[in-house]
């Protein structure tokens, strides 16, 4: 089986925007706008936080594919492409984080 990856995930999430709200997950919470989407990642990322804190690997695993789903809808909600998150993450591979850290102390 072919591996699934992020951008077919925001390429099924495209798919359903516009779509009738009772016929999918995804175009309700679009529909129901940027703010729905925002407070169902929060929600997902503090279920998936307690789950690592937890040692729960299989919940992490769970809360984990929430947390990335529902980010990816509240991308698309405030229309920030995926590309230009991805792009801004390759970007950042020019220096370790510690660098970065360091740097921003001294702005
Ligand atoms: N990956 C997901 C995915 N992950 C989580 N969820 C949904 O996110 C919701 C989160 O669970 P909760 O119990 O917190 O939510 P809830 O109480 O049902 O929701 P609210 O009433 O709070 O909004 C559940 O309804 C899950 O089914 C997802 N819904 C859809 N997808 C993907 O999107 C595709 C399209 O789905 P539809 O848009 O429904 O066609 C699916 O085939 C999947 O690939």
């Amino acid at each position: 089986m072919k591996t699934f990856t992020l951008d077919d995930l925001a390429a099924l999430v495209d798919s359903r925007a516009g779509q009738p709200p009772d016929t999918s997950y995804t175009a309700k919470l679009l529909a129901d706008g940027p703010a729905k989407a925002a407070k169902k990642l929060g929600e997902e990322a503090v279920e998936a936080a307690i789950a690592a804190v937890q040692g729960d690997r299989k919940a992490l695993t769970s809360e984990a594919a929430d947390v990335l789903y529902h980010l990816i809808v509240t991308l698309k909600a405030v229309d920030v492409p995926l590309a230009d998150v991805m792009a801004e993450l390759g970007r950042r591979t020019a220096q370790s984080g510690l660098a970065e850290k360091a740097a921003r102390r001294h702005t």
